[in-house]
């Protein structure tokens, strides 16, 4: 696990809000109780249970919103999760997150991101990357600053906005608009995400389709249910990354192989959600085999208690893969990332320098050593 954990990783599909940390949620909830708001027993079920079904992680995900509706909160979870992701050397972090509005607390969309932004503004603990460079930017790769001896971290991070599937078309098209506006801050793209039982993806495809047309990139969660034609439609939209592909069928593998489009591959979460059988066979080995571009993620490590280091010790353990592997795994993710040519520059010369270190050392110890 320490080796996972000591390897740059890449981290393209995680939800701000399934990735809060246990502390946080239980202190956000106390005070919720203690202020009468929230009664223990009526939550403690959805709290406490390991194995939820798909029905009922959205059940969670309806309480967390209750418990992160105000903007000091929303601030507050963006800074841990982003601090969560670098300890774990986490290098670059595509952030998603639902815009949300919410009268009560004076919250519109906008200011619902500016909430998060003002969470990246707030890191002290290690260097964020998160605003874009100009395209004719010329700047040399710059190696994390030297702090009395001690290599100071850095994360890049973009974000994503995601649409809900319970959103209206319009509700859609504000939230591509605000990802728009928002772009010299570092949305890089759209997502489609939500409970996959409710809604017709066909109610976004306008908004997805100015997104595209004004050059933000777009991924879709693609495939949690058996929803052939959905899944078949999805594929023909040609998104630049898709999610998950559970519930794919023998056409959709051909289909999604022929377009080489980059799957966002979480094995906790599919497991956990029962959305594939068991971990031996998940389809990340048939995919992994093929040659298929795709990229391991957490999905939500709050809600399914994992984080990217541990994805890889699952992929290492259950599909034998080596360190060599994993860390070829870990850096061709690089490839897939919405950012601009500059980051993908910069993290492969990342990946590039620990490569070398990797050449010339051989034990466990001497690899926790390695400063990224
Ligand atoms: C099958 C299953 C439940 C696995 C989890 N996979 C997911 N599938 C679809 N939407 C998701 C999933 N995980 C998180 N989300 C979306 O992300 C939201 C939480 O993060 P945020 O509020 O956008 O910051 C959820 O309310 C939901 O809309
Ligand atoms: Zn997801």
């Amino acid at each position: 696990m320490e080796w996972c954990v000591s390897m740059p990783k890449i981290e393209l599909h995680a939800h701000l809000n399934g990735s809060i940390r246990d502390s946080t949620l239980l202190e956000l909830t106390k005070a919720l109780i203690g202020k009468g708001v929230m009664n223990f027993s009526e939550v403690e079920h959805i709290i406490l249970k390991y194995n939820r079904s798909l029905k009922e992680v959205f059940k969670l995900f309806d309480l967390i919103h209750i418990l992160t509706t105000d903007h000091n909160t929303v601030t507050r979870i963006t800074r841990e999760v982003i601090e969560d992701f670098a300890s774990e050397n986490v290098v670059y972090l595509e952030l998603r997150t639902t815009p949300k509005k919410n009268d009560s607390v004076g919250m519109s969309k906008h200011s619902y991101v500016e909430a998060v932004l003002k969470g990246l503004r707030s890191i002290t603990s290690v260097d964020v990357d998160f605003i874009p460079h100009c395209e004719d930017s010329k700047t040399l790769f710059t190696p994390a600053p030297v702090i009395n001896g001690h290599v100071r971290k850095k994360i890049f991070v973009r974000l994503l906005l995601s649409i809900d599937r319970r959103e209206t078309t319009e509700a859609a098209m504000e939230t591509v608009k605000l990802a728009l506006e928002m772009r010299p801050y570092g949305v890089v793209g759209i997502d489609l995400s939500g409970n996959p039982s409710i809604g017709d993806w066909t109610t976004y495809l306008p908004a997805l389709k100015f997104a595209r047309e004004q050059g933000l990139y777009v991924t879709l969660h693609c495939g949690e249910l058996p929803n052939s034609k959905e899944i078949k439609n999805m594929l023909d939209f040609r998104p630049q990354r898709i999610g998950h592909a559970c519930f794919f069928e023998d056409e959709h593998w051909r289909q999604l192989k022929s377009s080489n489009i980059p799957v966002e591959i979480c094995l906790t979460s599919n497991v956990r959600t029962m959305t594939v059988p068991s971990i031996d066979v998940h389809h990340f080995a048939h995919l992994y085999n093929a040659k298929h571009p795709l990229a391991l993620c957490t999905d939500d490590s709050g809600v399914f208690s994992t984080c990217l280091s541990k994805e890889y010790k699952i992929a290492a353990d259950s599909f034998g893969l080596g360190r060599r592997e994993m860390f070829e795994l870990s850096r061709n993710a690089v490839e897939h990332i919405f950012a601009d040519s500059k980051v993908k520059e910069d993290l492969r010369k990342i990946f590039n320098s620990v490569a070398k270190k990797y050449g010339s050392v051989t034990t466990v110890s001497s690899l926790e050593n390695i400063c990224i």
